[in-house]
């Protein structure tokens, strides 16, 4: 709930503020180039910090014939107006120990001045004024929000460093960025807001200084010379913002000098200080945030300030792409869960069954009815529900999807109150062994609850069939007593998918059938070994997945595909059939949580067939030369040839550390898990210092090893192997 507070809050202020606050970025990137520049400028005298008035001023007195005004900028450049010894006008940078001039006084470039202006008012005056203020505030508040989404994110505030959990580019580089910038983003606003409220004098009417001196008391003894004044040996110039010289000897001309944070008043003659103002607190605090806010003081500053204004720039952009993407993801609900008569439940764990789920809302609603749906996660008590459909995928070894996992504690804790009448449909794969396996688990659970009367028995559909899902379909739609129609949608593959051009295809005859085929994607699509190839090979409904590695190949990557050919098989026969050159339709599925870690001090992948494809990509990519360790299985030590050079490559490069094979038909006859059994020493200290375990391939291999792990774990490390698996230190991917 208050997750959704904070996302909300964050969303709206950047909505509503996002094009001024694009402008205001551009725009403060180029100002913040100013200071940069002029601190090139070869004005600042050496050994400037060091000098005093008393050293400076008699100089300059000698050199020139008359000074009306001294000033020293933020690049700490002393600026001179007076007249020299020729009586000629002279406005310029001087070195202060000499007098010498440095160079002439030049004004801020027009350039500079239009961006100032649009950045600070838009060109419009005061009411430009008040929206770009309005948008500094804005943009505190965004940085509030956005803290404490991270801080909600990373579970707590002692773990707001902590690794970052990847989903994709725009969401990993939003927070990351996020907590980089957050420091320089929130001065920005804090003193950006400041500076509006000071120019609006909302903080209070700034007085004007008028120094009160009384003319009768002034002395004109004791003389002293400029060098012999006390407080002017005591200023040192780098405090000094400027200084008023008097206009002639009368002792009622004094000296003015502004400094950093007080105005004094100083007899001539006698060096007294006749008065001495220090500055209200809100011009200290206006003058800090201007310092703050364009970096003039500093150039290192100037650039930090300029980094975090092209963050802002790019989280505008991630945050909108973060949103879309969420949007186009979520469950769109007309009707809320308390007023729905028909509840559809959804199990998925790739998307596709949302897409049968869809079809079935869109229909009910059509008749007029009130329809909500929800993850099966999201189980709750439905009090007006007459028809509860649940639709669900199986994963792993007969398992649930990740977002039905907590069904079974949510049903025993929700019972409805009302009778209602219930249907599953199981989706799933007749190529797996447990077949819709958790969607029958889910039937048997509901026909445990007293309320829940089934209305048509549990369907299965495999493989996505859309004449599988139709006869559910027909069955409910009869004792439901409505109509319930297949949506055209459902028989077709998916659109927006990309072209992906052969490039390689092994097709050797391998004893066990594996071939490799190389596949190079669209340049603007981003691809990294782990994510899934979802190909339509009949060109309809039908689609499978391979694991992908990334391998260079003259200088682009490919996308390259460790396949077995099945005789009947539907996808390896068309991969089998591609020819280098020849086009295919595909998508390129972003499977996150099997990337290479990005931080690890060692990583060890166990693969069993052709379970080795994306630990190829990632190995050739091991450009940083981590520690990594490959174990793998097959059951010939011909399976292993096509993979032989290349890893030999990679090892002479250091990009793979060890390589194990074991061979199931041959030789000793060793599965993957003797090999890890052997060097459960290495594994164990693997986990121990925060290395990664990587497994791909079959489930029966996984099941055999996630056994073997847990037992390395509690016997050697005393710690469940969950401990691990909850810290992303064991990543599986297996089928
Ligand atoms: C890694 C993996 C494991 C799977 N395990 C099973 C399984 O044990 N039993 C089954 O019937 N289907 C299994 N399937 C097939 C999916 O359940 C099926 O493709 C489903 O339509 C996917 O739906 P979704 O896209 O909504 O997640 C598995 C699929 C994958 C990729």
């Amino acid at each position: 709930m208050t997750i959704s507070i904070w996302r909300y809050s964050h969303l709206a202020l950047a909505v509503s503020s996002f094009l001024l606050l694009a402008l205001a970025s551009i725009t403060g990137i180029i100002l913040a180039v100013e200071p940069v520049l002029q601190k090139t400028q070869p004005y600042r005298a050496e050994g400037f910090t060091d000098v005093t008035l008393a050293q400076t001023l008699p100089v300059l007195k000698k050199k020139y014939s008359e000074l009306t005004e001294l000033s020293v900028d933020h690049n700490g450049f002393v600026r001179v107006q007076g007249s020299d010894a020729d009586g000629e006008n002279v406005d310029a940078y001087v070195d202060p120990r000499t007098g010498n001039v440095l160079g002439a006084f030049t004004k801020k470039s027009e350039f500079f001045d239009w961006v100032e202006a649009l950045h600070r008012s838009l060109f419009l005056h005061e009411a430009g004024r008040f929206f770009i203020g309005l948008t500094a505030f804005l943009l505190l508040l965004i940085t509030v929000s956005g803290t404490a989404l991270i801080i909600q994110r990373q579970r707590g505030i002692k773990r707001f460093f902590t690794r970052i959990v990847r989903d994709n580019f725009a969401q990993y580089w939003h927070v990351t960025l996020g907590r980089l910038s957050l420091i320089p983003i929130l001065i920005i606003a804090l003193s950006g807001t400041y500076l509006s409220l000071d120019r609006f004098e909302l903080l209070g009417k700034e007085e004007k200084i008028s120094p009160k001196i009384d003319l009768d008391a002034i002395k004109d003894s004791p003389k002293r010379t400029i060098a012999e004044i006390p407080v002017f040996q005591q200023t040192r110039l780098a405090d000094v913002q400027s200084i008023e010289f008097p206009f002639a000897d009368d002792p009622e001309e004094f000296y003015v000098i502004k400094l950093r944070d007080r105005e004094l008043t100083i007899n001539q003659v006698t060096g007294e200080v006749l008065n001495e103002t220090p500055y209200p607190t809100t011009v200290l605090l206006a003058n800090l945030s201007l310092n703050l806010h364009t970096g003039r003081a500093s150039a290192v500053w100037a650039l930090i300030l300029a980094i975090a204004s092209g963050n802002i720039l790019f989280f505008i952009w991630s945050g909108f792409a973060i949103t879309l993407k969420r949007r186009a993801n979520r469950i769109k609900n007309k009707y809320t869960a308390s007023e729905s008569r028909f509840v559809i439940l959804v199990g998925s764990e790739n998307g596709s069954t949302f897409r049968f789920a869809r079809s079935v809302q869109e229909q009910l609603l059509a008749q007029g009815e009130t329809v909500h749906m929800a993850e099966l996660n999201g189980y709750m008590t439905y009090p007006k529900a007459e028809h509860l459909i649940v639709l669900t995928a199986t994963y792993g070894l007969g398992d649930a999807p990740t977002n039905a996992a907590r069904f079974a504690a949510l049903l025993e804790k929700h019972p409805q109150r009302q009778p209602v009448r219930y249907s599953v449909v199981g989706f799933g794969s007749r190529a797996y062994p447990d077949f819709c396996q958790f969607a029958f688990a889910v039937n048997t659970m509901l026909s445990h609850q007293s309320w829940a009367q089934p209305l048509v028995d549990i369907h299965t559909v495999d493989d996505k069939s859309p004449a599988e899902f139709s006869l559910w379909a027909e069955a409910w739609s009869q004792q439901a007593d409505r109509p319930m129609l297949l949506a055209d949608e459902l028989r077709h593959i998916p659109t927006e998918l990309d072209t992906l051009t052969v490039t390689a295809n092994t097709r050797t005859a391998q004893p066990d059938g594996t071939f490799l085929v190389r596949l190079r994607p669209p340049r603007r699509q981003r691809v990294r070994s782990g994510d899934l190839l979802a190909i339509y090979p009949a060109n309809d409904y039908r689609e499978r997945l391979y694991s992908i590695g990334v391998v260079a190949n003259s200088g682009s990557d490919d996308v390259q595909l460790s396949v077995r050919l099945h005789p009947a098989g539907l996808g390896s026969t068309f991969l089998h059939e591609l020819t280098p050159g020849q086009n295919i339709r595909a998508r390129i599925v972003d499977n996150a949580h099997f990337h290479f870690p990005r931080k690890a001090p060692g990583v060890l992948m166990i693969a069993n067939g052709t379970g080795i494809a994306p630990f190829l990509g990632m190995i050739s990519q091991n450009k940083t030369n981590v520690p990594t360790h490959l174990y793998c299985g097959f059951r010939h030590s011909a399976s292993f040839e096509i993979y032989r050079e290349m890893l030999e490559t990679d090892r002479v490069a250091n990009k793979l550390t060890s390589l194990h094979v074991a061979y199931s038909r041959e030789g000793d006859k060793q599965y993957v898990s003797d090999l890890l059994t052997r060097d459960a020493d290495r594994i164990a200290s693997l986990l121990q210092t925060n290395g990664v375990v990587m497994i791909c391939g079959s489930l029966a291999m996984q099941k055999d090893v996630l056994t073997l792990l847990e037992t390395i774990c509690q016997t050697k490390l005393n710690q469940p192997l969950s401990h691990y698996q909850s810290h992303g230190q064991v990543l599986t991917d297996c089928y």
